[in-house]
């Protein structure tokens, strides 16, 4: 399995306290990998660090098979987009503009090589317009397209930080990264459906998802591995199934979850009391 970006041993200190202590997060090809863990665990924290925004004190960033910091900022941009946690843009922009920012490292490229339509490189480009589109229509936004962003629920706006991480994304191919960071947390269960099954469906066409969830039954459902973190370490990392362990999640956790199987398929959740008719 060819992992896209590899973090090892990372470890982020602030203000001399470790935020994270020795981490280690691989994001495979076709594989979306699921962060999880309670409040303050580091889980944003070791996304910011995949992301490149953060740099660790110590521990090594490989994007690809190359040092991430040693690649130019432009390819970085072309071949890992970042949904941060939060993402709202301040200032009147259209969604559709908001959508085309993320299609400015592919300009930036096209830019660098002057008539760049007969290299090689080009082939592989999708059309900037039609990215923007596709990406709207993928997040349910065509209508709001020339919205007012500043304009727009919490979700809408969401689903338009995701449509321009999609658009940046464009075209997904192997060697891909796409970092998410609480995607779903604004959205009604419509939304998040679409948007966890959207994340499967980018990881089916080539690309490495890392992906910070707070819903466990999310993570079981649509991920293939999952990270658990606990004060900055790594508590248990690995298969679906051979994380959702009740004990060490009630643990974790400081309240019981409980892990069913469900037709083959793990429910996991808080255990909640029955309530009498
Ligand atoms: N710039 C900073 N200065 C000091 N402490 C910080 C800073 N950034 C994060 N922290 C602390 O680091 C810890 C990890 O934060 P992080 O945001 O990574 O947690 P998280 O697992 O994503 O939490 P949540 O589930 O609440 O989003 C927290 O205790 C947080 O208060």
């Amino acid at each position: 399995m060819s992992s896209s970006l590899d973090l090892s041993h990372i470890t982020v200190s602030i203000d001399g306290r470790d935020l994270l202590s020795g981490v280690g997060l691989r994001l495979n090809a076709g594989q979306v990998t699921a962060v999880i863990g309670p409040n303050g665990a580091g889980k944003s924290t070791l996304l910011a660090v995949a992301a490149g925004q953060l740099k660790p004190r110590a521990g090594r960033v490989m994007l690809g098979s190359r040092e991430s910091h040693k690649v130019p900022t432009a390819e970085a941009a072309r071949r890992r987009a970042v949904m941060p946690q939060d993402s709202g843009v301040a200032f009147a922009f259209t969604v559709e503009e908001v959508v085309e920012m993320g299609r400015t490292p592919w300009r930036q490229a096209r830019a660098g090589r002057g008539f760049a339509g007969r290299t090689r490189a080009w082939r592989g480009f999708a059309d900037d317009a039609t990215a923007v589109a596709h990406a709207l229509e993928l997040t349910g936004l065509t209508e709001l397209a020339d919205r007012d962003i500043t304009t727009l629920s919490g979700g809408e706006r969401q689903r338009a930080a995701l449509a321009r991480v999609i658009a940046q994304a464009t075209p997904v191919a192997q060697g891909s990264v796409i970092l998410l960071d609480e995607p779903t947390s604004a959205m009604d269960v419509a939304h998040a459906e679409s948007t966890l099954v959207l994340m499967r469906e980018l990881a089916s066409r080539g690309a490495a998802v890392g992906v910070v969830l707070h819903d466990l039954d999310a993570a079981a459902s649509y991920a293939d591995r999952l990270v658990l973190l606990e004060n900055g370490r790594v508590r248990a990392a690995g298969p679906v199934a051979q994380v959702c362990d009740a004990a060490v999640l009630s643990q974790v956790y400081g309240t019981a979850v409980e892990v069913l199987d469900v037709g083959g398929r793990l429910r996991v959740g808080p255990l909640r009391p029955a309530r009498a008719a």
